[in-house]
This record gives structure tokens, C-alpha cells and sequence, in this order.
């Protein structure tokens, strides 16, 4: 794992954007497409706005979240919601994007026709994560029902996910796809996170499932 600290979070936030653009059009130069998985919840946004707006080829990139929440599109806790407002947009509004959420009454009915939507994809180019005071990433959940399945290495690729942790049903990606993106990066910020980043270091990832992802991670924190 390799810890990157900036001064600030405005300049994590372009530092990143840039890091994340430049992996995503080395790729493109190789001559494939790029698939970029992206977080949900509140911390990302910066880095979305900064994102949008790079100059790549993003028609040759496919955007997923790595977990959703089971709401409708406009709900405000819709992590889609989040990307619409702050990521698909300006430049980056010409991505393809592949929304987890499928209108389905439960996320157990999507998950098969999601993992054929997002297989021509894989393995994803550059994932960005996030991670939560209780050290879950994505829906991974500690406590989470199935999280021992989610996190196996031959886990199957989304699983819906129920746990005390989350307000309401989720779908996530699991281990055995998040784990084998070419490049891998954790965002956090502030001294709760920071502090929940060093525990997780030290635990399992039944406990802390963020740990299945650090080993090929750069992590980037600010206050
Ligand atoms: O619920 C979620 O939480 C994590 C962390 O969110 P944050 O608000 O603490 O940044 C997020 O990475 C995940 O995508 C989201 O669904």
C-alpha cells in the first residue's frame, strides 16, 4: 500500500482527478477501451467535478459504481444521482455508463443481468474507492449478511447486500472483481478515516473489508 498525503483537500482532489485521467488514457492509447468504477456516499464529489472536466476520449470509457443503493435514480441517496450531478457531465458526459440500479423490485433479481452488462469491461482499468468510519467499502459491510461469500476470491461478481450498517438493500461489486482492477486507489478524508485506515491495516478483511483492497492500493488522504 502506498499512503499519499497533500496539504489540503482541493489539492488531493486535482492531484488525483489527474492521476486517474492519465491511467485511464494510457489505456486508451494501448488501443482498448478503459472502465473506470467510481464510489457513492459524500467524499468523492470534488474529485468528480475536477474528473469531468479532463480531456480524454471518454466515449471509449465505461463508468460503473462499485455499489448502489436500492433507490430510484433521484433519490437523494442514489449514488447514480451523485455521478449525474458530478462526474457524467462536461466532458465526461459522453462516457457510457452502466447503472446498477435497474428498477428491479430487489437488487437478488439484477444481479445476473448486470454481470453480463458489465463483464465485456472487466477487468476494470481504475478503481476508485471509498471507505467508511466503519471501514466498509463499497456495500461490503462488516456484519453484512453474505459478506464472507463477497469476500471470497472466487465470490461472484455483484452480490445484493443487507446490513445493519445501511439504510437500505444495496448491490455491490465483490472481491473477486474489484480486487483485479489494473490500478487501485482508496480516497479519504478527514482524521475519523485516517485513523479507521491504520485499524483496518491490522485486521481481516471480515472486520474490515477495506484490508482485501490495500495491498495494490494508493491510498490518498487529506484532512
Ligand atoms: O454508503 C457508502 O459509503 C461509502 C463511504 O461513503 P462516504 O460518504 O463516507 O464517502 C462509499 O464509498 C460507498 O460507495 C457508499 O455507497
Amino acid at each position: 500500500m502506498e499512503l499519499k498525503e497533500y496539504p489540503d483537500r482541493e489539492m488531493l482532489a486535482l492531484s488525483l482527478a489527474d492521476k486517474l485521467a492519465s491511467q485511464l488514457a494510457q489505456q486508451l492509447r494501448s488501443g482498448g477501451d478503459a472502465s473506470l468504477c467510481v464510489p457513492g456516499g459524500t467524499t468523492p464529489t470534488p474529485v468528480f467535478e475536477t474528473l469531468s472536466g479532463t480531456d480524454i476520449e471518454w466515449e471509449r470509457v465505461t463508468v460503473f459504481l462499485g455499489d448502489e443503493r436500492w433507490v430510484d435514480g433521484d433519490h437523494k441517496r442514489s449514488n447514480s444521482r451523485l455521478l449525474r450531478r458530478h462526474l457524467l457531465k462536461d466532458r465526461a458526459a459522453g462516457a457510457r455508463y452502466i447503472d446498477l440500479f435497474t428498477g428491479d423490485a430487489q437488487p437478488d433479481d439484477a444481479t445476473a443481468d448486470l454481470g453480463q452488462a458489465l463483464t465485456p469491461h472487466l477487468p476494470i482499468t481504475v478503481a476508485l474507492l471509498g471507505m467508511g468510519n466503519d471501514m466498509h467499502t463499497a456495500s461490503l459491510f462488516p456484519g453484512a449478511d453474505g459478506l464472507a461469500q463477497a469476500l471470497a476470491k472466487d465470490s461472484p461478481m455483484l452480490m445484493p447486500i443487507r446490513a445493519e450498517g445501511a439504510e437500505e438493500p444495496r448491490i455491490t461489486l465483490t472481491r473477486s472483481v474489484l480486487s483485479n482492477a489494473m490500478h487501485t486507489h482508496v480516497l479519504i478524508m478527514g482524521p475519523e478515516k485516517r485513523e479507521a485506515l491504520e485499524r483496518a491495516q491490522k485486521l481481516d478483511p471480515i472486520e474490515a473489508p477495506i484490508r482485501a483492497f490495500l495491498d495494490n492500493a494508493t491510498v490518498h488522504w487529506a484532512e
